[in-house]
């Protein structure tokens, strides 16, 4: 085992894994730091899914560095940090301190932070993020639930959460390949450098940037970033041959649901096609689980009269006035947990119902679903949309589990995910 990765969230660890896996490492997915001795047979990468992306700094920091060690046991030699492609954090939060306390642990003088996912319209230039196009800031990313993103500048964004002084490796030096960013590595830590933004608006950025840090001992960012270490590693010899990504994953024989609570742009506009392509649809009001009228047993009799083999939907995706609404009722985390709790309470039910391929949008969402289905590792499968694939359950009930990124897929993404499967 060659490169062990930390995911702050469910979805973002599969996004990763899918990347590793279409560049040819061997991955699995460890949903949670395994807490007994877990067989993951011959594999080149592990990616440890934690559920830490909002949690206090202090927890984070503690959830990381005892996954990184749990990854360091089974043989990791380099690691990698996840977030998200849009470096969703608050100033109190997670990925400046995650960072420092992994790069004290996997030792080096410096380390890198690129969130650019270009196949996913992420990309950075002088270390301001856009959006398909679009800074950050004025993205729908504005109005996120949890990590409303307000400073497109990631330096700044950063060096807000961390005392490691922040520096830039700009456009000029990516886009003049390797041995220039090499130079840029040299010139900023010679300044005290130690947290570099690496900028990347290009597939093409993303392998100059995995050649130039495949010996760095710790690498953070988005799934990008690992695009071209599989690569680099077989060019060093670190690993003796790629793994074709596989094409087919086998699905269990079942029915099919959605399970969003995700309230992204993205997953709204799916939600919208989805139902106005008449798929059965339960929308979820926080409103009346907090009083009661919404319950997990309301939702499976609502389940249990939906006729025939149609993929269901149950969703608790609203825009951003209705979700300020409600968190200022219920409170922010109050009402995120309160959604989370109930879905998760439906999914442990979905096995015995006969549900054996399940779409969930949403990572905080996923992470408690997948908690509660207790499916403790994955087979990455094909890929559906950039960073999305179809997994297969390897402990728990056996399971299709596709878990969405909030802000990914296109718009008929629950139409045709299941075209997938066949
Ligand atoms: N109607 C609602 N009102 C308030 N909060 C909600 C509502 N529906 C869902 N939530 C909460 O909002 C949060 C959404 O986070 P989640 O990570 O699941 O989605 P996302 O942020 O869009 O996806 P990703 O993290 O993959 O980008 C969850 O905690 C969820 O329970
Ligand atoms: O990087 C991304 O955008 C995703 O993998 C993710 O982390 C969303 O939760």
């Amino acid at each position: 085992m060659l490169l062990g990765c930390v995911a702050d969230d469910l979805t973002g660890a599969t996004d990763l894994a899918l990347t590793l896996t279409r560049e040819g490492l061997r991955t699995v997915q460890i949903n949670g730091v395994p807490k007994g001795d877990l067989d993951i047979g011959e594999v080149d990468a592990v990616v440890v899914a934690l559920k830490s992306r909002t949690n206090p700094a202090q927890e984070a920091v503690a959830q990381s560095l005892e996954a990184a060690r749990c990854l360091r046991a089974f043989g990791a030699r380099r690691l990698m940090f996840k977030y998200c492609s849009t470096f969703d954090s608050t100033d109190h939060g997670n990925i400046g301190p995650v960072a420092q306390a992994l790069l004290d642990f996997a030792g080096g003088d410096f380390t890198v932070f690129c969130p650019a996912f270009p196949r996913a319209g992420r990309s950075l230039f002088s270390g301001y993020l856009f959006v398909n196009g679009v800074p950050i800031n004025e993205s729908p990313m504005k109005d996120h639930p949890l990590t409303p993103m307000r400073d497109g500048n990631l330096c700044r964004v950063l060096q807000r959460q961390t005392s490691l002084p922040v520096g830039l490796v700009a456009y000029g030096d990516v886009d003049a390949g390797p041995d220039a960013v090499a130079g840029a590595f040299a010139r900023e830590t010679a300044a005290g450098r130690r947290a570099l933004i690496l900028d990347a608006i290009s597939d093409a950025h993303l392998r100059t940037l995995g050649t130039a840090i495949a010996d760095l001992p710790l690498i953070t960012g988005g799934s990008g970033i690992a695009m071209g270490l599989p690569a680099a590693y077989l060019k060093s010899g670190l690993i003796n041959a790629l793994t074709p990504a596989p094409t087919t994953i086998a699905a269990p024989a079942g029915r099919s649901i959605v399970l969003a609570g995700s309230c992204s742009a993205a997953t709204r506009g799916q939600v919208a096609r989805a139902i106005a392509a008449g798929m059965p649809a339960l929308r979820l009001d926080p409103n009346a689980i907090a009083e009661g009228t919404t319950t997990p047993d309301t939702v499976l009799a609502w389940l249990d009269a939906v006729s025939g083999d149609s993929p269901a939907l149950v969703y608790s995706s609203a825009d951003p006035e209705a979700v300020k609404a409600v968190q200022g009722r219920l409170g922010v985390q109050e009402a995120g947990h309160m959604v989370e709790a109930l879905l998760a309470s439906v999914a442990a039910a979905l096995p015995a119902k006969g549900y054996g391929r399940i779409i969930v949008a949403g990572g905080e969402t996923a992470g408690a679903v997948v908690g509660a289905l207790g499916a403790s590792a994955l087979r990455i499968g094909p890929e559906i949309d950039p960073g999305v694939p179809w997994t297969a359950s390897l402990s728990g009930p056996p399971l299709a589990l596709a878990l969405k990124s909030g802000n990914f897929g296109g718009e008929d993404f629950f139409l045709k995910a299941w075209d997938r499967l066949r």
